[in-house]
């Protein structure tokens, strides 16, 4: 049987990578190419909507799926902890869609978030800094709130950061009592650093993405994963069945810091 897959935001960056994976995947084709002048309804008859537009426009294409009974792989970033709240409340009158929300389909930027919210357990002084390119829309990125609202979920009672002078507007974006502070320019694809200040020492957890080809093997398994999907599910961490949110400091580890 063959995935019919619609693609909502076709003509863009990630657009291009999702219709290459679909072409190139066993089983799957394109059933419909969207884009902003394109209806929704285009999307009907698909199996699977594949959303990467716009932070303003992926509510929207995801609830006409939901309605619809089509499940979706959203990879637009702005999908924030109060919009996914929304949105598990609309699967209730929709229990046999699934929604896949992947903040960053690359591995090593799901891992370097998997590792923040291990460190974030043990420092109360954290920082983090994304930079993208020029035409990135919309900040700070989906990455790094994802990031900061799984450190500070992680670190339970050990309570929010320490962000001195947290008002002035050059101190960042708070997420989650984390100060982002995002860079858009020339020359970048998409940087972040987690930084994490202890006594008499700092921890960087870096991740550069060089290349968009480092979505790819993400964007795979997320779609595979979303053909047979019910709910929701957020992060490519999930699909790959890497747990992080079960990984907590000891006791005794705590008491060490
Ligand atoms: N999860 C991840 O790993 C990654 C996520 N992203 C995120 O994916 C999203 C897309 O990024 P990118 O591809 O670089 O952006 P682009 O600007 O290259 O593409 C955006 C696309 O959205 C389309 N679009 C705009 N409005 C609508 C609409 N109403 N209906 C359907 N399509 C519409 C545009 O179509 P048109 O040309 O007709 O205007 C365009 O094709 C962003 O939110 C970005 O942050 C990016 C990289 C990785
Ligand atoms: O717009 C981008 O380029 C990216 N957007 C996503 C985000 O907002 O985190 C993922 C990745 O950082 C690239």
């Amino acid at each position: 049987m063959t995935t019919r897959v619609a693609i909502a935001g076709a003509s863009g960056r990630m657009g291009r990578l999702a219709r290459s994976i679909v072409n190139e995947l066993d089983g799957f084709a394109i059933h419909a190419e969207l884009g902003s002048q394109t209806p929704l309804s285009d999307m009907l008859g698909a199996d699977v909507v594949i959303d990467v537009t716009t932070p303003a426009v992926s509510p929207a294409v995801v609830s006409f799926a939901v309605e619809n009974g089509i499940n979706v792989l959203v990879g637009t970033s702005g999908w924030s902890a109060d919009r996914l709240a929304q949105l598990r409340t609309q699967l209730v009158t929709q229990p046999n869609v699934g929604i896949v929300v992947i903040p960053n389909f690359s591995i090593g930027s799901v891992l370097g978030t998997a590792l923040s919210t291990i460190a974030g357990q043990f420092f109360d002084s954290i920082e983090i800094i994304e930079a993208h390119h020029a035409g990135k829309i919309d900040s700070p990125s989906g990455t790094a709130v994802r990031t900061a609202e799984l450190i500070a979920a992680a670190r339970g009672d050990r309570g929010p950061v320490e962000a001195p002078f947290a008002d002035q507007i050059a101190r960042g974006e708070q997420v989650a009592s984390i100060p982002i502070h995002s860079l858009r320019m020339a020359g970048v694809l998409a940087k972040q650093e987690v930084i994490l200040g202890g006594t008499g020492e700092v921890l960087t957890i870096t991740h550069d993405t060089i290349s968009p080809e480092a979505y790819s093997t993400g964007m795979r398994a997320a779609l595979k994963a979303v053909t047979t999907a019910t709910g929701l599910t957020v992060g490519l961490d999930q699909v790959l069945g890497l747990d992080f949110s079960k990984v907590r400091a000891t006791p005794d580890a705590e008491a060490r810091s």
